[in-house]
C-alpha cells in the first residue's frame, strides 16, 4: 500500500522548553546566580590578593575569605534546586512525546503499522522519547554555557583586554577540531541508533516466542543472538566512547595546559611592565578554563545533538504518518445500517508491486449470512480488513446501503461492526474486564447474556475465581478455544449490526461450534455475519457461500448450488467431507 504524503513534522526541541516557561525561568534564574557565584570567586581572590592583603585589612580579608567559603555552598544548594526543576522539565517532556507519539499510532492503521517491527515501535515510545526528553534538559546546560561563557568573556575583558585577546588565541583551534571530529563520528551515531533497534526488536520478540524457542531447543541460538547483538552495540557504543573521551580529553588538557602557560607567561610580562596585577593573574587562571571549558561543553552538547538525530529522525518518521483514521470533510453519521455491503471492482494490495485483490465484485443483502471460503493467502481476511476500514481499496469502492464506506464517520461506523479476528487478541486483565473492554456500560445481565451465546458459561463456572480470573499475557493461561469463546462474547456483547467472523471457531470440537452456530444463527437472524472459515462445516448453513481463490471470487452460491456445480467449492468439500453424504 502506498504510504500517504504526510506533513512534514519537526521536532522543535526549543518549543519544549517554550512549553515549560515557569521552570525555564525558574531554571534560569538559577543557572544566573550559579554562574554569577562561579565568576565572583576569582574576583574574590584577585580582591583578597591586590587590595586586602597589601593594606592589612583584617575586616576585608575575613569578608573575601569568608565569601571564598561560602559561595561553594550557595552555589550547591541552588545547584541541587535547579537540578530538581530539570528533572521535572524532563518528566513533563518525557510524558508529553510518549502520549503525541502513542496518540499519532493510535490513529494509523495495523495495516501501516504492520510494516514495522513491535520492537521497533516499542523502542521508539519508551528509549527515543527518553533520550530526547534528556536531551531537552542538556539544552538548559547549554544555556548555562552561553551565559558563563559570556559573564567569563566579559570579566576577563574588563579586567586584562591584553591578557583576555591572548587567551582567545586558542578559540580557533578548538572550533576546527571538533569541526573535524564531529563529522567523523556521524557515521557511528546512526550505527549505533541501528543496533540499539536491532535489540529492541529482538527482546520484543524473544519474550512472547518463549514457547517456540524453548520447544525447538534454540535458547542457545537466542542467548548467541542476544549476545551478538548486545556485542556489536557495545563494540559501537565503545569505539564512539574511546574516540570522544581520548580524542577529546587529550585535546582538552593540550590546549588548557598551553592556555595556562600563555596565561602565565603573559600574566607575568605585563605584572613585570605594571600592566596587570597579581590578583587578576590570579583569577586569570580560574577564568580561562572556565572560559574554555564553556567552549567545550557547547560543543559536547553539539555532538549529542548529532548524536541524538537518528533518534529524532525515527520519531519524525513515525509523526510523519497523515492520519488514517479520520473522516472527510463532509462525512455522513451513521445511526444504525440496514447493512447492505456492496463490493464493486475492488482491487487491493498492501504493497504497489503486488494486488491481493483484485476486480472483487459482491453484494450483501441487509441480514444475509455469507461465507468466505478459499485457499489459504488467497484475501478472506483481506476483504474482512477492508469492511473494516483498515484499508482504502486501490480501485473501485465498497458501499454500505449504497453510499461510500468512506463517507460515514469511522467512529460510527465501527460502533455497529463487530469482529472476531483470527489472531485473536485479549487483555491480560480479569474475564469481566476483556468483556466489559468493549462495552463498559454493559450490565450484569448482558454480560452473562454473550457468555451464553458465545458457550462460555460452563468455563466461567468451573473457573475458581469465575469471572474475576486473570486471563494471563494475550489470554494465555486460557486455551485456543476457550480464547475464541471469550472473543465471540466480547463481540456479541458490542451489539453489532454487521459481523465479521474470521475463523471464529477453527479451536473449536464439533459439538461447540454446532451449539454456537445455532445459537448466532438465532440471534442474529435479522443481522448481516460474514464469516471466514476453513471448515466448510462452519459456514455449510450460510445464505450464501463466496469462494475466493488468487484475490479474486472464483465462485458464489449455496453450499448446494456450489456442490452442485463440481467446481472450486466442490473440490475443497471433497478434501474435507464424504461428497455422497454432502450431495445427498
Ligand atoms: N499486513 C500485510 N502486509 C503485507 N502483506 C499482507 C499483509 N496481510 C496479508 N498479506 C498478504 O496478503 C495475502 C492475502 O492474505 P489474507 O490474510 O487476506 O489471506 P487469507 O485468504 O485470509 O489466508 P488464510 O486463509 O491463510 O488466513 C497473503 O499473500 C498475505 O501474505
Amino acid at each position: 500500500m502506498e504510504r500517504l504524503e504526510g506533513k512534514k513534522y519537526r521536532l522543535n526541541l526549543m518549543k519544549f522548553l517554550g512549553e515549560h516557561k515557569r521552570m525555564m525561568i525558574l531554571s534560569m534564574i538559577v543557572m544566573l546566580i550559579t554562574t554569577g557565584l562561579g565568576v565572583v570567586t576569582p574576583w574574590l581572590m584577585s580582591f583578597l590578593v591586590d587590595k586586602a592583603l597589601p593594606k592589612r585589612d583584617v575586616n576585608l580579608l575575613v569578608l573575601c575569605v569568608a565569601g571564598i567559603a561560602v559561595i561553594p555552598i550557595l552555589n550547591m544548594l541552588i545547584s541541587a534546586l535547579e537540578n530538581v526543576y530539570k528533572s521535572n522539565v524532563q518528566t513533563q517532556i518525557t510524558v508529553k512525546l510518549r502520549f503525541q507519539l502513542l496518540e499519532k499510532l493510535l490513529k494509523l492503521s495495523p495495516i501501516t503499522l504492520s510494516k514495522y517491527q513491535q520492537g521497533d515501535i516499542t523502542g521508539r515510545l519508551v528509549r527515543t522519547c527518553d533520550d530526547i526528553s534528556q536531551f531537552v534538559t542538556k539544552l538548559l546546560n547549554g544555556f548555562n554555557n552561553v551565559i558563563s561563557f559570556l559573564f567569563v568573556g566579559v570579566v576577563m575583558v574588563t579586567m586584562n583586554w591584553k591578557l583576555s585577546t591572548i587567551v582567545l588565541f586558542f578559540a580557533p583551534l578548538m572550533v576546527y577540531f571538533y569541526y573535524r571530529r564531529i563529522r567523523f563520528w556521524r557515521t557511528t551515531y546512526k550505527d549505533i541508533s541501528v543496533a540499539q533497534k536491532e535489540y529492541d526488536v529482538f527482546i520484543t520478540e524473544v519474550v512472547p516466542g518463549l514457547k517456540t524457542v524453548q520447544t525447538f531447543q534454540q535458547e542457545q541460538y537466542e542467548i548467541e543472538h542476544g549476545q551478538e547483538l548486545n556485542r556489536k552495540y557495545r563494540k559501537l557504543q565503545n569505539q564512539l566512547q574511546k574516540q570522544r573521551s581520548f580524542q577529546g580529553r587529550l585535546f582538552w588538557e593540550l590546549q588548557d595546559s598551553l592556555s595556562t602557560s600563555l596565561v602565565y607567561a603573559a600574566g607575568i610580562y605585563f605584572i613585570f611592565h605594571q600592566q596587570m596585577t597579581i590578583g587578576q593573574l590570579l583569577a586569570f587562571t580560574v577564568y580561562v578554563p572556565r572560559f574554555y571549558g564553556a567552549i567545550n561543553s557547547l560543543f559536547v552538547l553539539y555532538m549529542d545533538r548529532d548524536q541524538l538525530k537518528p533518534e529524532i529522525e525515527r520519531y519524525e518518521e513515525m509523526m510523519e504518518f497523515p492520519d488514517e483514521n479520520i473522516d472527510e470533510a463532509d462525512a455522513i453519521s451513521l445511526e444504525k445500517p440496514n447493512g447492505q455491503i456492496e463490493f464493486q471492482q475492488v482491487s487491493f494490495g498492501y504493497s504497489d508491486e503486488r494486488n491481493i485483490l483484485q476486480d472483487v465484485s459482491f453484494t450483501i443483502q441487509p441480514g444475509e449470512f455469507i461465507g468466505i471460503v478459499g485457499a489459504t493467502g488467497g484475501g478472506k481476511s483481506t476483504i474482512i480488513d477492508l469492511l473494516l476500514r483498515f484499508g482504502q481499496p486501490r480501485t473501485g469502492q465498497i458501499l454500505l446501503d449504497g453510499q461510500p464506506l468512506a463517507s460515514y464517520q469511522l467512529q460510527d461506523y465501527r460502533k455497529h461492526v463487530g469482529l472476531v479476528p483470527q489472531d485473536i487478541f485479549l487483555w491480560n486483565r480479569t474475564i469481566r474486564d476483556n468483556l466489559r473492554y468493549v462495552n463498559p456500560s454493559s450490565t450484569e445481565e448482558e454480560m452473562i447474556q454473550a457468555a451464553e451465546q458465545a458457550q462460555l458459561m460452563s468455563l466461567i463456572e468451573n473457573l475458581p475465581e469465575g469471572w474475576d480470573t486473570l486471563i494471563g499475557d494475550r489470554g494465555v493461561r486460557l486455551s485456543g478455544g476457550e480464547k475464541q469463546r471469550l472473543a465471540i462474547a466480547r463481540t456479541l456483547l458490542r451489539k453489532p449490526s454487521i459481523l465479521l467472523l474470521d475463523e471464529p471457531t477453527s479451536a473449536l470440537d464439533a459439538k461447540t461450534e454446532y451449539l454456537l452456530q445455532e445459537c448466532l444463527e438465532e440471534v442474529y437472524k435479522d443481522k448481516t455475519i460474514i464469516v471466514v472459515a476453513h471448515r466448510l462445516a462452519t459456514i455449510r448453513n450460510a445464505d450464501r457461500i463466496l469462494v475466493v481463490n488468487k484475490g479474486r471470487i472464483e465462485e458464489s452460491g449455496s453450499h448446494e448450488e456450489l456442490m452442485a456445480k463440481q467446481g472450486y467449492y466442490y473440490d475443497l468439500a471433497k478434501q474435507q467431507f464424504q461428497v455422497s453424504t454432502l450431495v445427498g
